[in-house]
């Protein structure tokens, strides 16, 4: 059995900092083991042009603890508004390295999402052109279609069509929940790729629904059936490079999530390598949690892999019932319980 584990440093491809006061707590997390995170754009208001992701990325500069070398990389959240120049102008100096899709309504501040996907194709020709990858929320709005259908329809009425009209776009299929979504990504070419966050490999919607509604295990998208989740895990252990690492932690404070109407959204940067690894230690596929963690993101993005090293030590610890969170608390995942890997 090993109980001790060397990786080399991980990055999270796909994170929620938010902003002001929550800074502090957010980005104290995450620069606690990756050296970098691709930051989500949905603040309010989004983060549409490259002068804005340069302001955001100075707030979250200025907020990492001291010494710190976190690297925060930069996201332009797509509108039907955003036009080529606005990307082209945002890659050429370095202000963003990706663009999200957020259909309009479909999760956590997407009120300025797009409306229809026609709106964005000039914007997605330009980043086909000068390689910048789109990150989508993948899950259609329309209110006929059931919640947990709402990905499998996302794939075919929009996914398909965008991979078909730009067939050099990078695209990353962002935390990805349903078997439908794994085999679209091994079946398409290698420009297109999926992130996959530690609460879709550890439950399915039993842990949300059955004895009482847990909402701390609310997000978008949705938690689904055991089936899923087991094709999610399967995707882990097949090794296969398009997969890799993206939490989601996305914190919303404790008031706002058990309410009447809960916000979505898990927060997962307090333990996130070690929840990953606990998962494929489960799984007996630890050998496997490096290229996930480490080598898939940057390798896909056409970046650097890290150099340095962190080391896991198979060591049980208790996760605190609540975080501070600017002037709230956050429940973290595992909140009260115990997880059995930590981070030297
Ligand atoms: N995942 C979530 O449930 N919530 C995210 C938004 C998102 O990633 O869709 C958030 O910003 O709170
Ligand atoms: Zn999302
Ligand atoms: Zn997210």
């Amino acid at each position: 059995m090993t109980d001790r584990l060397v990786l080399t440093r991980p990055d999270d491809w796909h994170i929620h900092l938010r902003d002001a006061d929550l800074l502090p707590h957010t980005v104290a997390d995450a620069s606690r083991v990756f050296a970098r995170a691709i930051v989500m754009p949905n603040l309010v208001p989004p983060v549409r042009d490259g002068a804005q992701a340069d302001a955001y990325k100075a707030r979250i500069l200025a907020a990492r603890p001291a010494g710190n070398r976190f690297q925060p990389l930069m996201v332009l959240y797509l509108t039907d508004q955003t036009t080529p120049e606005i990307i082209r102008s945002a890659w050429r100096q370095g202000q963003a390295i990706a663009a999200k899709l957020y259909p309009a309504g479909a999760t956590t501040n997407s009120q300025s999402g797009v409306t229809a996907l026609d709106n964005i194709f000039p914007a997605l020709e330009a980043m086909a052109e000068v390689g910048m990858p789109l990150l989508v929320h993948g899950e259609v709005t329309h209110a006929e279609v059931d919640i947990f259908d709402r990905e499998k329809a996302f794939i075919d009425q929009q996914l398909v069509r965008v991979v078909e009209r730009f067939p050099t776009l990078k695209v990353v299929f962002e935390h990805i929940t349903t078997a439908d979504a794994v085999d679209f990504v091994r079946s398409s070419g290698k420009q297109i790729g999926a992130t996959i966050t530690p609460q879709h490999l550890m439950y399915n919607r039993n842990h949300l629904l059955v004895g009482g509604v847990r909402p701390h295990f609310y997000c978008l998208p949705i938690l689904k059936r055991s089936r899923h989740q087991q094709a999610l895990r399967d995707a882990v252990v097949s090794g296969s490079t398009k997969f890799f690492l993206g939490t989601d932690s996305a914190p919303h404070a404790r008031h706002a999530k058990e309410a009447a109407c809960g916000c979505a959204g898990c927060y997962s940067a307090h333990a996130a390598i070690e929840l990953y690894a606990e998962v494929f230690d489960e799984l007996g596929v630890l050998d496997k949690l490096e290229a996930f963690a480490s080598f898939n993101g940057p390798d896909f993005y056409g970046l650097p892999r890290n150099t340095d090293q962190i080391t896991l030590l198979r060591d049980g610890w208790q996760v605190p019932d609540h975080l501070p969170l600017g002037e709230h608390v956050v429940v973290p995942l595992r909140a009260g319980e115990t997880i059995h890997w930590r981070v030297q």
